[in-house]
């Protein structure tokens, strides 16, 4: 009986037995859901991947052949294969193994970034690359059929079928479904190609001669094949390995598959679980899930756009209520913005739930399909700040960074559900620029009412003798209160201000900060100069007497880790905050 402890490397899987390769592919299965429940991550795709990816450690030499898993979400099989179960018990754990692939893990591994429909663009780069130097290494690309509804997968394909003599082997992985089922012409064409030869599933020998879409671009075919048929899937890439040309293999996998829960889930099939020990509470996702919700029954024109992640990103209410007012793109983010410029100009008020992360590849589409035509455009940003497990191509760190350089366009972090609600509302209501409103993945904390406003700003603390002003971005309000309860200990009284719209700068900052002689910025986002995060600088700039420093993210990629212990080593959290003040002030 063959386990997985039997597998050292790649190399101990030549010579097995079906039988074996049975085995292996069982405790595989009972390896990722006894530890992925555990630790979180993700079940459903890597539980499709099994035999996939044991076929592929079989019929090619990783790491001399390159094996490219587009996202990456999928490769915890890959990983296994390559000598990593040791390390699987801190899965996605400060200092633990990584939940994408990672160069500083393993040979083996090659594509970090876990942003979908990129593994083709390296395909054809490397494949160049060894042509060039007369390599003879093979070049491998597994690409999800959601995957390849973005953008840069045809991009990438346009290329790749047009160079009969580079021969990458993309191995598409169609278990119909990003989260939910794959949408759009291509899911169809998917369709129909997987149910024309049912009854061949099982072994492909050679290149289907009727034209599809790929075999229409210059690729070869093969399949529809069982994707959790060692056999199958092994004749199908030796078979494709032998072409010596650009071949897709077309493998039908299940999402989930083995287990029976991940099997039954209709939501998305066990994509994404959190740790077994997951605390509950109310998300901030769920917040905008109920606002734009109530917002869609008052304004009729309010549409909403999602990049394959209706129900991840909060709009599986307003879906539900509203179902011909949410367009699913598939993960096109370049498209939902621009096409969201199209419902704008059309009269409507598009609002696009979206990863902060997500939106970095739309930035263009932001600054020159949006914003110069000054359109009415609201972006909701969840994941926005430190994220955490997800790693250093999750953190929504950029966005606050990079957004306000937009002309026109206002970003906004609410503190709390109530600054959520009314934000939201706000942005919906300005229809000659874009609006960004932004939020971490995690709990609420309770409402934190203003005890005065001052022009935009809300006043959270106040004392007449504070010297020092931390201005607080959204939901680091509640640690900067925190030490503000802290420094009074120490005799330091503090004011706190909220300015809920972190861009364009809020005149009622400058006022503020002239007031006070060493103000702090307090906020989740990535530095952008010698002075700090986007805030802090925009208040030196107005060249205010007052000492202005920041506490912001480093211009950096954040390891996976918890987003408090991410916050903390970064001093965004109360002790942090409180520390540095303390500092500051010494030092004068
Ligand atoms: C640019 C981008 N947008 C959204 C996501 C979020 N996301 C992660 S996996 C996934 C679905 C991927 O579907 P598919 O490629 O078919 O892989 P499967 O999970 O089905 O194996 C999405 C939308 C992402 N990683 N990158
Ligand atoms: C791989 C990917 O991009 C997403 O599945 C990501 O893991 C989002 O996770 P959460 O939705 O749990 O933040
Ligand atoms: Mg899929």
């Amino acid at each position: 009986m063959t386990s997985l402890a039997d597998i050292a490397g790649p190399g101990d899987l030549a010579g097995l037995s079906t039988a074996d390769l049975r085995d292996l592919a069982e405790d595989v299965r009972a390896f990722l859901i006894e530890r992925v429940s555990r630790n979180g991550g993700h079940l459903g795709p890597n539980l499709g991947a099994v035999e996939l990816t044991i076929a592929l450690h079989r019929v090619f030499r990783s790491p001399h052949d390159v094996l490219l898993f587009d996202t990456g979400h999928q490769s915890y099989v890959h990983k296994l294969l390559t000598g990593r179960q040791g390390e699987f018990a801190a899965l996605r754990q400060a200092g633990g193994t990584s939940g994408y692939p990672s160069r500083t893990e393993s040979p083996h591994d090659v594509v970090e970034n876990s942003h979908a429909s990129t593994a083709l663009s390296y395909a054809d780069g490397l494949a160049k690359a060894f042509a060039l130097t007369g390599s003879d290494r093979r070049v491998v690309a597994v690409v999800g059929d959601g995957a390849l509804t973005g953008g840069m997968s045809w991009e990438a394909l346009n290329n790749l079928g047009a160079a009969p003599d580079r021969p990458v082997v993309v191995v598409l992985n169609d278990n119909t479904r990003s989260y939910a089922p794959t949408v759009g012409a291509l899911a169809a064409h998917l369709r129909a190609l997987r149910q024309c030869d049912e009854g061949r599933l099982p072994h492909v020998a050679g290149p289907r001669t009727s034209a599809n879409l790929f075999t229409e671009l210059g690729f070869a075919y093969l399949g529809p094949v069982d994707g959790h048929d060692v056999a199958a899937v092994e004749d199908a890439l030796r078979a494709a390995a032998g072409l010596g040309r650009p071949v897709v293999v077309h493998c039908v996998t299940a999402k989930g598959k083995g287990h029976r829960p991940a099997e039954d889930d209709d939501a998305d099939h066990m994509h994404a679980v959190g740790p077994a020990n997951s605390s509950g509470g109310t998300s901030w996702t769920s917040v905008f899930a109920d606002t734009i919700t109530d917002l869609g029954a008052e304004r009729p024109d309010v549409v909403c756009l999602t990049a394959a992640m209706a129900l991840p990103a909060g709009l599986g209410r307003f879906a539900a209520r509203f179902p011909e007012r949410v367009f699913d793109v598939g993960i096109a983010e370049q498209h939902a913005v621009t096409s969201a410029a199209g419902l704008a100009m059309g009269g409507l008020h598009p609002v696009v739930a979206i990863y902060s992360t997500f939106l970095s590849r739309a930035f263009d589409q932001v600054l020159m399909d949006v914003a110069l035509h000054r359109l009415g455009v609201t972006f909701v940003l969840d994941r926005a700040g430190v994220t955490g497990p997800d790693g250093a191509s999750h953190h929504g760190m950029w966005d606050a960074s990079i957004l306000p350089v937009v002309p026109g366009l206002r970003v906004a972090a609410p503190r709390d559900p109530a600054r959520l609600r009314a934000l939201l509302r706000a942005a919906v209501s300005i229809s000659d620029a874009p609006t960004v409103i932004r939020y971490p993945k995690a709990s609420v904390g309770p409402d934190i009412p203003a005890v005065r406003r001052v022009g935009g700003c809300d006043i959270l603390r106040e004392h007449p003798d504070a010297e020092v002003l931390l201005v607080a971005v959204g939901p680091l309000a509640g640690a900067c209160l925190a030490a503000a309860d802290e420094l009074a200990t120490h005799d330091v009284p503090v004011t706190v201000v909220d300015p809920q719209w972190t861009a364009p700068l809020n005149p009622c900052l400058l006022k503020l900060s002239a007031a006070h002689r060493l103000v702090l910025a307090v906020e989740d986002t990535t530095v952008t100069g010698a002075l700090g995060g986007r805030l802090a600088q925009a208040l030196a700039a107005t060249g205010e007497p007052t000492c202005v420093a920041t506490f912001a993210l480093p211009s950096a990629f954040l390891p996976h880790a918890s987003r408090a212990e991410i916050l903390r080593a970064h001093g965004l959290d109360p002790s942090g905050i409180t520390t540095t003040v303390l500092k500051r002030l010494s030092r004068r």
